[in-house]
């Protein structure tokens, strides 16, 4: 039998490489970790690359195995799926991942400025209904760039063409550098190590059938930014009860 909830919070409590910081537990102050993640804990000053919405882990556990020479921080609110990835990153022994269950809202807290390298996005929940949840909103932007280098790389993986639509709209709307854009990850071309890792949720959208899109952006750190003014169809594969209660197709 798999290990119960209150047996994965009690690891997770001991374990050196989990910090734990949820929003209703942090006052208004800066953690500590903040701008020392490469003195305190990793004792190097390789690049940091975070995954926000990571669950398992999946990415954040793949790609520290893949790449020695970065480090990477896996965000989540969920302590249980976490406990998934953080239990694989110590049985394995791996240094240069770590993990931090907090609300990304805050997110700016514990990174300072010029901190973080790259983030992924890994199957974000798409957030019809409201744009200040979904983490590629300028929402969102405006507080990665807080502490991303300098055109720093964004990544984007996504199932759902409401999140990808909307993405795509706003790196428009602002003119941010693309690197790369699919719509059909798997049939690209594309030869990369992204497409040997697939988190639990990427697994099961390729199973119902669904399309892989991915987007990699570059986040410049000036200029104001600007919501995109689209209207963009709804997934219609997604529960979204009171829109569908109320005949909404799209999200205006
Ligand atoms: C759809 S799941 C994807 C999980 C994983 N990346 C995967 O592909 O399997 C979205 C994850 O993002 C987390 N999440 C969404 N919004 C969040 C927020 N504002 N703060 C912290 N975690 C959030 C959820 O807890 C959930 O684990």
């Amino acid at each position: 039998m798999g290990k119960g909830k209150l047996a994965k919070f009690a690891d997770m409590a001991e374990y050196p490489h989990v910090f734990e910081y949820p929003y209703s537990q942090v006052a208004d102050t800066p953690c500590e970790m903040k701008g020392n993640w490469n003195r305190d804990f990793f004792k190097n000053d390789h690049p940091i690359v975070l995954e926000l919405g990571c669950g398992r882990g999946e990415y954040a556990v793949g790609l520290a195995r893949r790449y020695p020479e970065k480090n990477f921080i896996g965000v989540d609110i969920k302590g249980a799926r976490m406990w998934t990835g953080a239990k694989q990153a110590q049985e394995e022994g791996l240094a240069n991942v770590a993990f931090l269950r907090t609300n990304i809202e805050i997110i700016d807290r514990f990174f300072a400025p010029g901190e973080v390298s790259e983030i992924w996005l890994t199957f974000s929940d798409p957030q019809m209904k409201k744009v200040t949840k979904r983490l590629t909103s300028t929402y969102f932007m405006e507080r990665y760039r807080k502490f991303l280098v300098p055109g720093g790389l964004v990544h984007l993986k996504t199932d759902s063409n409401f999140m990808f639509t909307y993405t795509k709209a706003m790196v428009e709307a602002n003119h941010f550098p693309v690197e790369f854009i699919t719509d059909d990850l798997y049939h690209s071309g594309l030869d990369d190590d992204i497409l040997r890792i697939r988190t639990y949720y990427e697994q099961q959208w390729l199973d119902r059938g669904l399309s892989i899109k991915y987007i990699k952006f570059r986040l410049p750190q000036e200029g104001e930014l600007a919501e995109p003014d689209v209207e963009i169809e709804l997934d219609d594969y997604r529960s979204y009860n009171r829109s569908k209660r109320s005949g909404l197709k799209t999200s205006k």
